[in-house]
C-alpha cells in the first residue's frame, strides 16, 4: 500500500504512524463518486468504495461531475470571491432557500430564520454559543434593571415610612437598626449575591456522548474525554444527559435551577422574592448522534428536550452538521422525530465535497440583529462557497426532493443488507443504528476474547479501526469506526451507492463476522 513519499516529515507524524499501525496507511491518489483510487506498489489504480464519504460530506458523492462543472464556470466568471462588507446577495439567496426548507420540515414550522455563515462546522456551533449568550444577556439586563426599580421604590417607601423591612434568611439585622438600615444592609446583600451570579458564565446542556465540534467553546459540548477534558477551563461547561432519561433531565435542570434577590414593596412590607436567573445558556441536540454510533433520538427524547427548554427558556440548538443536508432521507433528520429547533446548524454537505460552508440558522423570535456584525470571519460566505452552497441545495431540492427519496430507499437497502448479516451473527454483532444513510454496525464487546490478540486489540479501544483496516485490506472497503463508540463502524455513502456495492459491504461485513465469531485475532494484524 502507497505510503507517504520518504524524507523528513513535517506534519501529521503521529497519526500517518498510528494508521499504519492499523492497516488505513493508505494515500488515495483520485476520488469520484463513491471511490477512491490509489495507486499499488505495481502501479496499479486500485479502486476502494468509500464508506465514511468525508464523515458523511459527501451526499453527491466525491468531486460530483455537475458541481465540478459548475464551479468552474463561477471560476471561469471570475465571481467576486472575496468581497467583505459589501452586498453579497447570494447570502440572501442560500437564506431564502434555507429558509423555505425550514418551513417544510419543521414542526409547526413558523416565522423566518436568519443565517450567519462560517467556514466549518465547529464554527457554526461556536456562533450558536456565541448569539445564545447574547440572549441571556439580555434576559440578564432585563432581570437586574428591574430589580434595579424594586430596590429604589422600596427605598422610597422605607424613606417616607410607607413601609418597614420583613425579618429574611438573607441578612441577621442588627436590633438597633432603623428601617432604612435594615433595607440598605438588605440590598447590600442582595447586590453582592445578585453580582457574583450575574459574573457567572453559562451553563449548557448537551446529551451524552455528543459530538459538536473541537473548537474552544464547541469542545465543551463534545463528551469524549480524551477531546474535551485537557481543555475545560477554557470556556463554559456542559451537563451531559442522557437522551431517554425524562426524570434525569428534569433532576439536572432543577439542580442548576439559581436565583436573583429582589426586594419588593407590598402591603406596606418590604420582602425578598427569588426571580430565576438563567444560567442554563442552550441544550445543544443532534438528532442522530454521529459519533455515538449513528443513534436517533426518539420522538419521546424530542419532545422532553424540547420541553426543557421551553421550562428553562433557553434556545435548543439543532446540530444537524452531520444528519442534515438530506443524508437521513430529509432535509434536517429533525423532522423524523418532530425536534422543533430555535437554532440549527448545518456543514458538511453544504460545501458540495470541493468547499467549505457552515451556516447558523436563528429563529427571527429570538434572533438579535445586532448580531450579524458581531460575529465575522475572512472566508464565510465567500462567493465561490456561496456559489457551490446554492448548487447543492438545487440539486436537493430537484424534481420535488428526488435526491431525499434516493437517500431514503438506498438506506433502506444498504440498512437490509447489514441487518441480515446481524441477524445471521447475533453472537457477533449487537445492532444496526441509523436512519437513510447515517448507519453505524455495533460490534460485541471483545475485551474477554478467546483469542488474545482479539482481546488486546479490544482493550485499545481501537477494534474498529482493526476491522476497518482488514476490510480495506482484504476488500477495498474504506470504513471507519464512529468517535468513541470504539466497537461500531461507520456507513454514511453517497446517494450513489449501487446494489453492487451494497452486495460487496454484506459480503465483507460477513467476513469480518466470521473472523470474529472464530476468534481469529490475528487476521486483523495488518
Ligand atoms: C454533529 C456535529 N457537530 C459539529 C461538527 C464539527 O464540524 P467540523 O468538523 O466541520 O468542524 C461535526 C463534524 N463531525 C466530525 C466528526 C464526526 C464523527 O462522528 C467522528 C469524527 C472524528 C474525527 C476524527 C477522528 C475520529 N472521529 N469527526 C458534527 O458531526
Amino acid at each position: 500500500m502507497s505510503s507517504p513519499a520518504g524524507g523528513p516529515v513535517f506534519a501529521d507524524r503521529v497519526l500517518n504512524d498510528w494508521l499504519s499501525s492499523v492497516g488505513l496507511g493508505i494515500e488515495y491518489s483520485r476520488a469520484e463518486a463513491n471511490t477512491l483510487y490509489y495507486v499499488d506498489e505495481d502501479g496499479q489504480e486500485v479502486p476502494v468504495l468509500d464508506h465514511v464519504c468525508g464523515f458523511g460530506s459527501l451526499i453527491f458523492g466525491h468531486n460530483n461531475p455537475d458541481i465540478v462543472a459548475h464551479a468552474k464556470t463561477v471560476l471561469d466568471r471570475q465571481v467576486p470571491v472575496y468581497v467583505q462588507l459589501s452586498h453579497q446577495s447570494h447570502a440572501n439567496d442560500i437564506a431564502a432557500v434555507l429558509h423555505a426548507i425550514l418551513r417544510r420540515e419543521i414542526p409547526g414550522g413558523d416565522g423566518d430564520y436568519a443565517a450567519i455563515f462560517a467556514n466549518s462546522g465547529a464554527e457554526a456551533v461556536e456562533i450558536c454559543v456565541k448569539h445564545a449568550e447574547l440572549e441571556r444577556r439580555a434576559r440578564i439586563a432585563k432581570l437586574t434593571e428591574e430589580i434595579a426599580r424594586n430596590a429604589e421604590e422600596a427605598r422610597g417607601a422605607v424613606g417616607a415610612g410607607r413601609a418597614t423591612v420583613a425579618e429574611n434568611p438573607y441578612v441577621q439585622f442588627d436590633r438597633a437598626s432603623g428601617e432604612s438600615d435594615k433595607l440598605e444592609q438588605l440590598l447590600a446583600e442582595a447586590g453582592r449575591r445578585n453580582a457574583e451570579l450575574t459574573a457567572r458564565g453559562p451553563v449548557h446542556l448537551a446529551l451524552e456522548n455528543a459530538f459538536h465540534g473541537k473548537l474552544v467553546a464547541s469542545v465543551q459540548l463534545t463528551q469524549n474525554p480524551h477531546w474535551r477534558l485537557p481543555f475545560t477551563s477554557l470556556a463554559s461547561s456542559t451537563r451531559f444527559l442522557r437522551a431517554n432519561r425524562p426524570d434525569e433531565m428534569k433532576a439536572a435542570v432543577e439542580e442548576l435551577r439559581t436565583s436573583l434577590l429582589d426586594a419588593l414593596v407590598d402591603d406596606g412590607v418590604v420582602t425578598v422574592v427569588e426571580r430565576d436567573f438563567p444560567l442554563v445558556g442552550a441544550f445543544f441536540v443532534e438528532p442522530v448522534q454521529g459519533a455515538n454510533g449513528m443513534r436517533p433520538l426518539t420522538e419521546a427524547a424530542a419532545r422532553e428536550i424540547r420541553a426543557v427548554c421551553d421550562a428553562v427558556g433557553c434556545p435548543l440548538i439543532v446540530d444537524e452538521i452531520h444528519s442534515g443536508m438530506g443524508r437521513t432521507g430529509a432535509f434536517l433528520a429533525s423532522s423524523h422525530m418532530g425536534l422543533r429547533g430555535d437554532y440549527y446548524t448545518l456543514a458538511k454537505s453544504i460545501g458540495g465535497g470541493i468547499a467549505k460552508n457552515a451556516v447558523a440558522l436563528f429563529h427571527r423570535d429570538r434572533f438579535r440583529p445586532e448580531f450579524e456584525v458581531m460575529h465575522s470571519s475572512t472566508f464565510a460566505k465567500d462567493g465561490f462557497s456561496a456559489s457551490i452552497a446554492l448548487k447543492v441545495l438545487e440539486m436537493l431540492e430537484a424534481d420535488d426532493g428526488r435526491a431525499y427519496r434516493i437517500a431514503a430507499e438506498r438506506g433502506d437497502r444498504l440498512k437490509g443488507a447489514l441487518t441480515a448479516v446481524a441477524a445471521d451473527f447475533p453472537d457477533v454483532v449487537d445492532a444496526v443504528h441509523g436512519i437513510g444513510l447515517m448507519l453505524a454496525v455495533e460490534f460485541k464487546d471483545q475485551t474477554r476474547a478467546s483469542s488474545e490478540p482479539l482481546r488486546e486489540k479490544a482493550a485499545s479501544g481501537m477494534l474498529g479501526y482493526f476491522i476497518a483496516g482488514l476490510i480495506l485490506r482484504e476488500h477495498h472497503i474504506r470504513v471507519l469506526p464512529v468517535g468513541p463508540a470504539g466497537n461500531s463502524v461507520r456507513f454514511e455513502p453517497s446517494i450513489y451507492l449501487t446494489d453492487a456495492d451494497i452486495a460487496r459491504t454484506e459480503n465483507a461485513l460477513r467476513d469480518v463476522c466470521t473472523i470474529l465469531r472464530d476468534q481469529e485475532g490475528d487476521r486483523l494484524t495488518p
